[in-house]
């Protein structure tokens, strides 16, 4: 049996929540700095407040970012690591690993959304086992140390990369998980409701979740985050007993 399953909690907006949701159980929560199309992006100060001196580690989310302002925030507070939802040139990577060799730099990729409107078509080669794998190897061999498999969904007209609420498919990922050189954490769409589901079906390093254990865009609601953590934990104790 691997590791368990490891929790990012994302789009933390406030310390009220980040505090709750390490108190509950999380084992990272993410921030998503001067993101222009998320509504949970902060500002450099915002997020400097948040991952500074966290209760468990913080993982910056950033989108092809101003590299000025990205390293006066890593300067300022040290996070954990750094979630890429946008490719990094590989020079900056090398100058990351340089400058903050601690920092962990995990990348997001997006998978079309299960079953919706544009799955089929977009699911032909971009998205086949094979030309996933070959880009996992190369996020590898340039120095990347996780990958999150998110879902990108059209919704309301906009193409949107993250906080989507929509699960894409999972058994692709399950391949992923056994093949990949990286660890995998899945994203998009995991709730209370279906995280049982998400985790005998794919059996992810980890995973990470956003709107469904939101009581309004922006804010986390305890009792869904505690709802689904238990049946984390549960899931893990069951699987330790299988072992
Ligand atoms: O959550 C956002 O507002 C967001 C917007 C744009 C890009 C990324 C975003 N979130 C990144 C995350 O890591 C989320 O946890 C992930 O996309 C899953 O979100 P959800 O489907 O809401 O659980």
């Amino acid at each position: 049996m691997k590791g368990g399953c490891k929790v990012k909690i994302c789009g933390i907006t406030s310390v009220g929540d980040r505090n709750t949701v390490a108190d509950l159980g999380a084992d990272f929560f993410g921030v998503i700095f001067d993101v222009s199309f998320s509504p949970r992006s902060q500002t450099l100060d915002s997020a400097i407040n948040l991952l500074t001196d966290p209760p468990i580690p913080g993982i910056v989310l950033v989108y092809d970012p101003d590299w000025k302002d990205l390293n006066r925030l890593l300067q300022g507070c040290r996070p954990y690591g750094i979630q890429f939802l946008s490719p990094a040139p590989q020079a900056r990577l090398a100058s990351l690993k340089k400058d903050f060799p601690e920092l962990a730099l995990w990348q997001s990729l997006h998978l079309p959304e299960a079953h919706g409107a544009h799955h089929e078509v977009q699911i032909s080669a971009r998205f086949g086992l094979a030309s996933l794998l070959a880009k996992i190897n190369e996020l590898r061999s340039q120095g990347i140390d996780l990958v999150v498999l998110d879902t990108v969904a059209v919704i309301a007209g906009r193409t949107r990369y993250g906080g989507t609420g929509r699960v894409s498919d999972w058994s692709l990922v399950r391949n992923l998980v056994t093949q990949a050189p990286l660890p995998i954490y899945l994203a998009g769409g995991i709730n209370p409701g279906n995280v049982r589901e998400a985790l005998s079906t794919v059996n992810p390093a980890g995973i990470d979740l956003c709107s469904g254990v939101e009581s309004s865009i922006g804010y986390k609601d305890p009792l869904k985050v505690r709802d689904l953590l238990i049946q984390v934990r549960q899931w893990e104790e069951a699987e330790l007993h299988k072992a």
